[in-house]
């Protein structure tokens, strides 16, 4: 787990090696104790160098060992002696140093990097802060302000940046070893007290307070009720203030809060749940090891509306060929305009040339005839989606793949008219496409295993976070939304307002309540869907619209928002009052006060006082419940898949885990107890009903998540 060797040198050499990360495992911190002393012993040796095996130094502690009892060796205390050591030590760092990685390279005398590593202290994307020594090491070489950047993010910094930053003395394009014995041979005997980041004095300065509280404020703003992130503050605040047993003090008692915290179980669980979803399985057996994917080069993107324009800007930046396609002259020129104004942009942004020469503007399918791969995104019209499909077959080589970006609309159907159906998939993006990570790969009943393997591949190499999902309205994402929605507006007809519904999601740690969301998405694209759909139609009384559609409970507020042409931000006014249209800055609005008022009375629906603890329970657990019937139909393999999909497209709070470990976290009983309360309250909206699933789960004891693809997998074995 750790390899010594003794150079020719006066030089040991330690190699962390427990591929593939070289994380810090508990037989990796006994191998470095042990090949640390054994260097200690032996009189020939001055300068002990530790590297990476694999050109890897270290991706940090191993988080798999959080979740049980911690065992050997503590990484504070050999950091420590490491430092203390009276023997030159020097850190090689190829690949990462990241977390406890970056921690031992602090605990060395001096640092040498290869160009590509790159470095960073993630623990607070964990839930808690770099509890070796980071939060009082870093800042005595960078001094406050970056360090608080840095720790607050756990944002990765190049090998250039260390440099800069003072946090490595010695960048090289070469072999970082090399570089770390030459630098080690140039040192040997030179006093190594002035190395050591422990013995240097706080990093004190008159403007202390106001750095930290505008880094408090900043993460207050930026991760809402996330506790890592405030404690990482108060811990470098302790390195400018306090020596640095005192900080190891101060950082110690923060860690001990955190590290057992709900948020950190939500955040280790968020991580492991994201690696996972890369390991798709379908029903049929085929896996993500056992089905190759082929190589895609050329894609053709259908449609350069704001779906197609941010698909064409992410396959491009990825380094594909695009096609992109219109269907006339001046949505093809307006597409053009945007895409290139996109790629320009971040090219400049990035310092790197301009990619526009992968691009090609189209507005005939034969520009298409040697794409490996077309992604349509016109609009959410079965009839117009099945007569790109057809007229796709008449050029495509045989071999192309054809995936539709449509938001929920059938695949199987769309397939059937093609003479394709194996090489049919959904990959569902989300807006902004070129800035959202999440991608759903929708497999329909005759998508071949292989063109899934395409999906996830491609989706992999354009970087977003791929989930498998099987076909139904709405597929994972969108047919849960609803619900939530749906709830949400029940709340506002029961006597909640749009600012309550929204600060109690947004104090729960969403980025934006609902309400807020749906002005800036545009309350039209619902209501054309709605329209689309039947919901709403010539029969019903645009005045006194009926409150039950299609068997169930339904409202119809937002539909009569539209007919007001309150559309959201683009038109000044929704469920929030703008300055103007386009404006961002959401206000309430007396007059939608009012009319809720006028609603209620009209319907004579009497105001009950909704608590937030309601608004979270009614639109959170309703979320879950509907994530155990996806489970039980088989659309999503696992629940990490679907809180992936929530974490990733729909700004559910990651310190929650997602919707799912929610429900596990607060007590699978307890979820039950509430549906089946509300069910009996609203006997008229189904959805409430709790699902199969989750009785079954509550009847066998309430298992850890982790647990439950087994009994998903009993479920259907019994079905
Ligand atoms: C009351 C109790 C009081 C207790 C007080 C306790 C005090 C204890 C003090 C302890 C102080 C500890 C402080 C510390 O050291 C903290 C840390 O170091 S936390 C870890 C920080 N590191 C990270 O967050 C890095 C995470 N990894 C990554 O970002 C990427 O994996 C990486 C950039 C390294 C590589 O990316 P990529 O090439 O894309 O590969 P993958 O991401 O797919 O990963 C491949 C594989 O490796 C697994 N893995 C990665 N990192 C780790 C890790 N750190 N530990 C365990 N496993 C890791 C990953 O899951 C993948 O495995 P699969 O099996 O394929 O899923
Ligand atoms: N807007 C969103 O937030 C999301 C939309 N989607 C889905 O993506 C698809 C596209 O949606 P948007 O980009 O929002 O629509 P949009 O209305 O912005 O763009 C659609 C584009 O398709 C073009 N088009 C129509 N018929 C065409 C044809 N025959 N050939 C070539 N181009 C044609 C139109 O000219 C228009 O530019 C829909 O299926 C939608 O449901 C999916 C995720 C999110």
């Amino acid at each position: 787990m750790a390899r010594y060797t003794r150079l020719t040198e006066p030089i040991a050499l330690i190699t962390l090696n427990n591929p593939p990360v070289n994380a810090l495992s508990s037989a990796v911190r006994s191998g470095i104790v042990d090949s640390v002393s054994q260097a200690l012993k032996d009189d020939q040796v001055k300068a002990v160098v530790f590297c990476g095996e694999n050109r890897m130094f270290s991706g940090g502690a191993d988080i798999k060992e959080f979740s049980g009892s911690m065992s050997g060796p503590p990484l504070v205390r050999m950091i420590h002696s490491i430092e203390a050591s009276e023997k030159l030590m020097v850190a090689a760092i190829e690949g990462v140093a990241l977390g406890g990685g970056l921690e031992l390279a602090l605990g060395c005398h001096y640092r040498v990097a290869n160009t590509k590593a790159r470095l960073g202290l993630p623990e607070v994307t964990l839930g808690f802060l770099p509890g070796a020594g980071g939060t009082q090491r870093l800042p005595r070489l960078t001094g406050i302000t970056a360090a608080l950047e840095l720790i607050t993010t756990g944002r990765q910094i190049s090998a250039q940046e260390a440099l800069q930053l003072g946090i490595v003395d010695q960048v090289t394009e070469g072999n970082a070893v090399q570089a770390a014995m030459e630098l080690a041979l140039s040192v040997i005997g030179q006093p190594l007290n002035p190395r050591r980041l422990s013995l240097r004095p706080p990093v004190w300065s008159a403007d202390v307070d106001s750095v930290c509280e505008v880094a408090l404020a900043r993460v207050k703003q930026h991760s809402r009720g996330a506790m890592a992130p405030v404690a990482c503050v108060q811990a470098v605040r302790a390195a400018a203030m306090l020596p640095y047993s005192k900080g190891m003090e101060k950082e110690r008692q923060l860690m001990d809060t955190l590290f057992r915290s709900s948020q950190a179980r939500a955040l280790q669980y968020a991580f492991f749940a994201q690696r996972n979803a890369g390991k798709w399985s379908l029903p049929n057996g085929a896996r993500w090891n056992n089905t190759k994917a082929r190589d895609v080069q050329r894609v053709g993107v259908i449609g350069l509306g704001t779906m197609g324009r941010g698909i064409a800007v992410s396959l491009v930046k990825a380094g594909l060929s695009v096609v992109a396609l219109e269907s006339d002259a001046k949505q093809l020129e307006s597409g053009k305009k945007a895409v290139t104004a996109m790629l320009q942009r971040d090219a400049q942004r990035r310092g790197v040339g301009s990619p526009l020469h992968l691009l090609t503007f189209a507005l005939s399918f034969h520009q298409l005839k040697d794409v490996d791969l077309v992604i349509e995104a016109v609009f959410e019209d079965m009839n117009l989606k099945k007569r790109v499909f057809s007229d796709l077959c008449k050029v495509l080589r045989a071999g192309t793949l054809i995936c539709t970006n449509t938001s929920g609309l059938n695949v199987d159907e769309l397939a059937k008219v093609t003479d394709r159906q194996h090489l049919v998939v959904g990959m569902h993006f989300f807006a902004p496409a070129h800035v959202m990570k999440l991608l759903e790969v929708v497999y329909g009943s005759r998508s071949s295993p292989e063109a899934v393997a395409v999906a996830m591949a491609l989706g992999k190499r354009i970087q977003k976070v791929c989930v498998a999902v099987g076909n139904c309205p709405g597929f994972v994402g969108n047919r849960m939304l609803k619900l939530y929605m749906d709830q949400s507006l029940y709340l506002l007809e029961e006597g909640a307002t749009p600012e309550q519904v929204d600060q109690a999601l947004e104090e729960f740690g969403f980025a934006m309540g609902i309400f807020k969301v749906a002005d800036l998405s545009g309350l039209d694209v619902g209501w054309r869907v709605r329209k689309a759909s039947g919901l709403i139609g010539p029969d019903i009384d645009p005045v006194n619209p009926s409150r039950w559609r299609l068997g169930q409970r339904y409202c119809p507020l937002p539909d009569m928002l539209c007919q007001q042409g309150r559309f959201g931000q683009k038109t000044g006014r929704g469920w929030y009052l703008y300055n103007s249209p386009g404006s961002k800055e959401a206000k309430p609005d007396p007059e939608i006060l009012n009319f809720l008022e006028d609603y209620r009375l009209k319907y004579g629906i009497t105001p009950q006082r909704i608590s937030s603890q309601e608004v979270i329970e009614r639109c959170a657990f309703s979320l879950a419940n509907e994530g155990f019937r996806i489970l039980e139909d088989g659309i999503a393999a696992g629940p990490e898949d679907i809180d992936v999909i929530y974490l990733f497209g729909y700004g559910w709070p990651r310190h929650r885990g997602g919707p799912m470990f929610y429900a596990s976290q607060v007590g699978l009983s307890v979820v039950l107890e509430k549906m089946e309360h509300y069910h009996r309250i609203h006997p008229d909206v189904p959805s409430l009903e709790p699902s199969r699933l989750l009785r079954r789960l509550v009847a066998e004891g309430s298992p850890p998540i982790q647990q439950w693809r087994n009994h998903i997998k009993n479920l259907h074995s019994q079905l």
